[in-house]
């Protein structure tokens, strides 16, 4: 079955409100609209660039979705600094990542809160892109097969078969964010290929086939093309690369099947 690809930049704690209207700007002159046919496009970028990128992009009715990268698991009260799926989805957003590796290790985030954040980005009808992925004591113990597929269990658990259909996951493995050490298309396919095959016997084959698996650890535009071309990588999480919206842009036209 034929998904479409998502390109989604997940651009950390980097450009302020001004900075992110620049980036999309660019990105969206940089890519030639007959791309998006064959290719979902979106930026991540931090809470306080929200409104800016939702202005940019109406203004021009751009074809560049956008999201949080995190959410609060409750909707509203007494939770200091946190922001709620109800507001990510009062912006515009479309998706919002959850679970990433970054906020496990240095937030202390288990399965339990990515199940509870999961939970609240469905019901403000907000897209999860649930990042998960093993570190690298876990790949050379062998283990990372188990460990993934235990991830997503944690993070999907007690979801309707009809929830799950709509959540984005992105296998990260930790020992290939921001190191430049991008996992080898196999790897990346091996775990693609378990977690789809796990949402099959936990969920079925319409489910297994209509989510979407990206990849996400040093992804480049001299590497995309390949991992994206494996039949279970339906896209990339995209770091560090994403910050440059011409280099972002040729890697969304790679995913999409030609060169800009
Ligand atoms: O963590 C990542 C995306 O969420 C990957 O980051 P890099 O592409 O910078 O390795």
């Amino acid at each position: 079955m034929a998904r479409k690809p998502l390109i989604a930049g997940n651009w950390k704690m980097n450009l302020n409100h001004l900075e992110a209207i620049g980036v999309v700007q660019k990105l969206y002159f940089a890519l030639p609209t007959k791309y998006y046919d064959h290719v979902d496009v979106a930026v991540c970028p931090p809470f306080t660039d929200l409104r800016s990128v939702q202005t940019v992009t109406d203004a021009d009715s751009m074809p560049i979705s956008y999201g949080g990268q995190d959410l609060s698991p409750e909707d509203s009260g007494a939770f200091t600094g946190d922001v709620s799926g109800a507001m990510l989805a009062k912006l515009g957003c479309t998706w919002v990542v959850v679970g990433h590796s970054e906020r496990r290790t240095i937030h202390g985030e288990d399965d339990a809160l990515v199940n509870r954040k999961v939970g609240a980005a469905l019901r403000n009808r907000l897209t999860p892109i649930l990042c998960l992925g093993e570190g690298e004591d876990v790949r050379e113990s062998g283990g990372h097969v188990g460990h993934c597929t235990g991830q997503l269990d944690g993070a999907l658990a007690g979801l309707s078969s009809e929830d799950v259909a709509r959540v984005v996951v992105a296998y990260e493995p930790i020992w290939a964010i921001g190191t430049g050490k991008t996992a080898t298309t196999e790897d990346a396919q091996e775990v693609c290929h378990a977690l789809r095959e796990r949402l099959r016997e936990t969920h079925g084959d319409a489910v297994a086939d209509a989510v979407r698996i990206l990849y996400g650890g040093s992804v480049k535009s001299n590497n995309a093309k390949d991992l994206v071309g494996q039949p279970d990588v339906d896209g990339a999480l995209v770091g560090g690369a994403s910050l440059d919206p011409e280099g972002f842009a040729e890697l969304c036209a790679l995913a999409a099947g030609g060169p800009l």
